[in-house]
């Protein structure tokens, strides 16, 4: 599958902090990523380098394929970002309507069904919409820009629960009918499980993971039971994290478990189960922290 885009060797500091070190990613095309990291992970310094933004202190940024230069805003992409900022006095239509102009594959028709979707009054001026309903205008520019690279950052930060699904759903809808890149930005992972095919877990400038959400829900295992036969069974496995009760241990295990290796657990008195993804993350990152 055609590359369209490539982070190489991308950094980035203020001051003393690495916002982003020597990270390098890849995105092919007709595919929905999801980037997760927590608070100050790097996210959205990250996103504003590839979307030109700002200037990385090194590093490349290769959209569809075009090396992104000083100042340069990558063709055929759209950004919707965390925070806005609008002129004094627009309204919803003035919005979408100056989003239009940039975006090639617009959807004018789209762009209207989903301001009725989303219960949004074109008229409105964009100051006295709430947190939420301005995040929802930024979601219906980046789904009606059809753009072949579409990236949200937190597109649900400020969305009722009915909301958040109502706007997955309906990038999902409009996704198989036009399948584009989309690379959905978030620290809840297991809201957009279901949505994403891979995900990429960022934590302190850097990728710590990158894996298909289907592959880390058939790896990731719970493993509990007597604390001696658990230890026996995670020797020489990657084990995430691992807690203990007494004489009862809990680990949370990386990898592939074939069935005479879940038998032989069973035969230890042992028990496994999945992993909610939310929490797996948060391990992974904790793990990674030990080790740094
Ligand atoms: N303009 C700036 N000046 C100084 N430090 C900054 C600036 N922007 C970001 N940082 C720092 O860089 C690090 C990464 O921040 P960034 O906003 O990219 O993270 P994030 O993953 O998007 O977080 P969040 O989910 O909270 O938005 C943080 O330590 C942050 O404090």
């Amino acid at each position: 599958m055609n590359s369209v885009l490539e982070v190489k060797q991308l950094s980035k500091a203020y001051g003393r902090t690495d916002a982003v070190s020597s990270l390098s990613l890849d995105l092919s095309e007709q595919t929905i990523y999801g980037l997760l990291g927590r608070n100050g992970a790097g996210k959205t310094t990250l996103l504003n380098m590839v979307t030109g933004g700002i200037f990385p202190d090194g590093g490349e940024v290769v959209v569809h394929g075009r090396t992104l230069r000083k100042g340069e805003v990558p063709p055929n992409t759209c950004y919707v970002r965390e925070k806005n900022f609008y002129p004094n006095g627009a309204r919803v239509r003035d919005v979408l309507h100056m989003a239009s102009a940039f975006h090639p594959n617009w959807d004018k028709e789209l762009a209207g069904r989903l301001l009725g979707t989303f219960k949004l009054n074109p008229g409105q001026k964009m100051r006295q919409l709430s947190r939420g309903m301005e995040a929802m205008v930024g979601n219906v520019i980046g789904l009606a820009s059809r753009a072949p690279l579409t990236i949200f950052d937190e597109p649900v930060l400020g969305l009722d629960v009915l909301m958040r699904e109502k706007f997955y759903r309906t990038l999902l809808e409009d996704y198989a009918e036009h399948p584009r890149t989309v690379l959905l930005s978030t620290h809840l992972i297991d809201e957009i499980a279901t949505v994403v095919e891979q995900v990429f877990i960022m934590e302190n400038g850097s990728i710590l993971m990158r894996e298909d959400v289907e592959h880390i829900r058939e790896r990731a295992h719970t493993v509990s039971g007597s604390g001696a036969a658990l230890q026996a069974f995670v020797e020489g496995r990657r084990v995430i994290h691992s807690e203990s009760y007494g004489h009862v241990g809990v680990a949370i295990v990386y990898g592939e478990l074939a069935e005479n290796e879940r038998r032989e657990a069973e035969s230890r008195g042992l028990a496994i189960d999945g992993v909610p993804l939310q929490k797996f993350f948060a391990y992974l990152i904790e793990e990674g922290q030990a080790d740094a």
